[in-house]
C-alpha cells in the first residue's frame, strides 16, 4: 500500500519533471495529456507497451484527476508502468532513490522521511498559516528518529523565508547543503540532499531554501485524509487515491503552487461543484487551469471504469441462507397480518425463524426495526470492525450489458440518485439532502467529535434505542394489524422529546452517533428502494465517502435492498467508494472516446482504439 508521503512524492515528482520538461519544450507541441486522439485512436491516456513511441511521449505526463466536492477533494494520480530502454523521469528519480539507500538507512534523509511521517509535528508547530519553531533554537529529534537535517537558525515561514535550527548534538560537525536547483521535486530533493551530505561548498542561503521546499513538502503529505489502496492495471501502471477535506483548499492551493510548477498551457482533469467553485483560485494560486467535467457523467464513467478494471472493485455482501438476516424482520406473518393476503411479507420469509437470523462475519445482531415508506428497514447492526477484508464476500463484477440499467445511489455531503443505461447514458432521477455530511455534521454537532473517523467510532459502539422512539415506546408492543414489530423505529431521535431522557442521552455520544448513521442510512435505504423500483432496475450500485469504511451503512443498505426486494435486488459497493468521479475526470482529461476498451488495447482489440 502507498503510504501518503509515497504518494505526494509521486506527485511532486510528476509534475516537477512536467514543470522541466515544458521549459525545456516551450513553444514545441503540449505532450500527451493535452493530446486529442483525433490524431491517434491509439490509447494515448494508458500507453500500450507495445506501441513505445506513444509510451514515450505520455510517460512524463502526470495524469491528475480531481473531484472536489462539498466536503472532500478526492485526488487521483496514474503512474504508468516501467518499460523497459523506457523510463519516466519519475522512474528516473525511484531508480536513483535505491541506489543512495544504504546512505538513507543510516539514519538521515530517506529513511526519516519513510518512518515518520508526523516527524514535522515534532520540530514545527503550525500556527496562522505560519511555520514557527518548536521550542528554543534546538531540534528535539534524535537522528535516525526523524531528525531533520542539520541547519542552524529558527522557522520563519510567514516571512516567506524559513530556517531551521538544530543543535550541535544533531548536527554531526559539519552542515550539510544542496543547491536549490535539486529541490525541483520530492525525488529530486531527497535524492540529492542524501548525496551531498558531504558537500560543504554549498552557500547557507541555498540550505535556507532547501528546507522551505522540505517544510512544504511535509505540510503537504499531512492535508491527505483517506486510506485507499492503489489499483494496478496489469501491464499498464497504478492508479493512486488520496482525498483532503475541502475546506483546506487554500491550503492545498498554496502548497501546490510551492511544490508544483505546473505551467500555464496546463490543465488537470477536475470536477465537483469545487471544480467550478476553485477553477479562478487554481489559476491564481497554484497557477494551472483546471479542465472541467461534470461530477455525474464523471462519477458514471469512474464507476464503469473501476468496476470493468479494478480488481476485486466491486462487491456486495451474501443471500443465501442469510436473505434477510441481518435485517430485524417484521412481524411472523400471521392471519391477523395478512387478512387480505396482499403482504409483501410471505412465502419463505415466513420459515426463517429469529434463531435462524444471523449476520454471518458479525457477532450479533440486536433486533430493532424501522418502517419507513411502508417497508420495514433494518436497524441497529451491530459492526465489529470496518475493514472490507472482514466482509463475508469479496467479488469482481463485470458491467456487461447485462448489468444495465442500474441506478446510482452516490451519498456525498447530499445524496444524488441516477440511472444509468450505458456508459454514456444516464438521468438524476432524484436525490436528498440528508447525506454523508448530515451525519458527520450532526454527530460533531451533538458530541464534539472532530472527524469522520471519531464519529464513525462513536457509532460503532452505540445504541441507537436509547435515541429513536420505537413502535414499542407508543404502543407498548407490537403494532400488529400493520405488521410493526414494536421494535420498528416509530421517530428517529424521538426519544429526546423527554428532558430527563434528552439530558441523559448528550451523555452518551456514541449512542447519538449511531442513532445519527441510521437516520440517515435508512432514509437513504429507503429512498434507494422506491427509485429502483420506479426506474425497473435490479443493480443499485452505492457510492460516496460516506461509505467509507462504513460497514454498518453498507450492511444495513445491502440487507435492506434484498429484503425489500425479495432477493430480486442488488446492493453493490465499491472499494473505492469516493473516488469514482475522480477517476472519471482523468479519464475525461485525456480526451479518449472510448478509454475503457482502450485500455485494454493490444492486438485482440478492435483498431477504434
Ligand atoms: N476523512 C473524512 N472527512 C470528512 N468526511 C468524510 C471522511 N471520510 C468519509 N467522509 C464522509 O464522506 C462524506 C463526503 O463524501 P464525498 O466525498 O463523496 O462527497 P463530496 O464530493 O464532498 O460531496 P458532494 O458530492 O455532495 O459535493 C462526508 O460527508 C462524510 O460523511
Ligand atoms: C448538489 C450535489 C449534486 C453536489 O454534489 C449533491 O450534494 C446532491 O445531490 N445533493 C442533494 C440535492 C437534492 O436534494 O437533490
Amino acid at each position: 500500500m502507498a503510504c501518503r508521503e509515497e504518494f505526494t512524492q509521486n506527485l511532486i515528482a510528476e509534475v516537477g519533471s512536467l514543470s522541466s520538461k515544458s521549459t525545456h519544450d516551450s513553444g514545441k507541441k503540449p505532450p500527451a495529456m493535452s493530446v486529442s486522439i483525433s490524431t491517434s485512436l491509439k490509447p494515448a491516456y494508458l500507453p500500450s507497451p507495445r506501441d513505445p513511441s506513444m509510451f514515450k511521449e505520455a510517460s512524463s505526463l502526470a495524469r491528475f484527476g480531481l473531484d472536489i466536492g462539498g466536503t472532500l477533494c478526492k485526488v487521483v494520480y496514474f503512474e504508468p508502468l516501467r518499460e523497459s530502454g523506457i523510463e519516466s523521469d519519475l522512474q528516473k528519480l525511484r531508480s536513483a532513490m535505491v541506489e543512495v539507500e544504504p546512505l538513507a538507512e543510516e539514519g538521515f534523509v530517506r529513511g526519516d522521511v519513510k518512518k515518520d511521517n508526523n516527524m514535522m509535528e515534532n520540530a514545527i508547530v503550525v500556527n496562522s498559516g505560519s511555520l514557527i519553531e518548536n521550542g528554543n533554537s534546538e531540534c528535539s529529534q534524535e537522528r535516525g528518529q526523524g531528525s531533520l537535517p542539520a541547519i542552524d537558525s529558527g522557522f520563519e515561514f510567514s516571512q516567506g523565508t524559513v530556517e531551521a535550527s538544530c543543535s550541535k548534538e544533531f548536527c554531526p560537525g559539519k552542515e550539510k547543503h544542496v543547491p536549490v536547483e535539486m529541490a525541483k521535486n520530492g525525488h529530486a530533493y531527497e535524492v540529492e540532499l542524501t548525496k551531498s551530505i558531504d558537500d560543504a561548498e554549498t552557500s547557507k542561503s541555498e540550505y535556507r531554501e532547501l528546507s522551505k521546499k522540505e517544510i512544504f513538502r511535509r505540510q503537504f503529505n499531512k492535508i491527505w485524509v483517506s486510506n485507499h489502496e492503489p489499483v494496478n492495471l496489469p501491464g499498464r501502471g497504478t492508479i493512486y487515491f488520496k482525498c483532503f477535506e475541502t475546506w483546506r483548499m487554500e491550503e492545498f492551493l498554496s502548497l501546490t503552487k510551492e511544490l508544483l510548477h505546473v505551467s500555464k498551457d496546463r490543465a488537470i482533469g477536475a470536477t465537483g461543484g469545487g471544480a467550478r467553485k476553485f477553477s479562478d483560485r487554481f489559476l491564481e494560486i497554484a497557477g494551472f487551469h483546471l479542465q472541467r467535467a461534470d461530477e455525474l457523467r464523471s462519477l458514471v464513467r469512474g464507476i464503469d471504469f473501476l468496476a470493468r478494471h479494478a480488481d476485486q472493485e466491486s462487491f456486495e455482501y451474501p443471500k443465501g441462507p442469510y436473505r434477510g438476516g441481518a435485517i430485524q424482520r417484521p412481524l411472523p406473518l400471521t392471519e391477523t397480518s395478512s387478512d387480505d393476503g396482499s403482504s409483501e411479507h410471505s412465502g419463505d420469509e415466513k420459515t426463517i425463524s429469529e434463531n435462524e437470523i444471523r449476520c454471518k462475519a458479525e457477532n450479533e445482531c440486536s433486533p430493532s426495526a424501522n418502517s419507513q415508506n411502508g417497508g420495514t428497514f433494518p436497524t441497529n447492526i451491530k459492526s465489529h470492525g470496518s475493514n472490507l477484508e472482514q466482509t463475508d464476500y469479496l467479488y469482481q463484477i463485470s458491467t456487461n450489458e447485462a448489468f444495465y440499467p442500474y441506478l446510482v445511489v452516490n451519498i456525498g455531503s447530499g445524496v444524488s440518485i441516477l440511472r444509468v443505461d450505458s456508459t454514456d447514458k444516464f438521468e438524476r432521477v432524484g436525490g436528498t439532502s440528508l447525506g454523508g455530511s448530515t451525519f458527520l455534521g450532526l454527530v460533531a454537532a451533538l458530541t464534539g467529535c472532530n472527524s469522520f473517523e471519531e464519529a464513525m467510532h462513536l457509532a460503532r459502539e452505540g445504541d441507537s434505542t436509547q435515541i429513536d422512539m420505537l413502535v414499542g415506546d407508543i404502543y407498548g408492543g407490537d403494532y400488529k394489524e400493520m405488521n410493526l414489530a414494536s421494535t420498528t423505529v416509530a421517530s428517529s431521535f424521538g426519544k429526546l422529546v423527554h428532558p430527563e431522557k434528552r439530558s441523559a442521552a448528550m451523555k452518551t455520544p456514541h449512542h447519538l452517533a449511531k442513532a445519527a448513521l441510521l437516520m440517515v442510512t435508512n432514509n437513504i435505504g429507503s429512498l434507494a428502494m422506491l427509485h429502483a423500483r420506479a426506474a425497473d432496475v435490479k443493480h443499485v450500485m452505492f457510492t460516496g465517502s460516506f461509505l467509507h469504511g462504513n460497514e454498518l451503512a453498507m450492511r444495513l443498505l445491502a440487507v435492506a435492498m434484498d429484503f425489500w426486494s425479495k432477493g430480486n435486488m442488488q446492493a453493490i459497493f465499491l472499494r473505492h467508494e469516493g473516488h469514482a468521479g475522480a477517476v472519471g475526470a482523468l479519464l475525461n482529461s485525456l480526451h479518449i472516446s472510448d478509454p475503457i476498451d482502450c485500455l485494454l488495447f493490444d492486438e485482440s482489440i478492435p483498431t477504434h482504439c
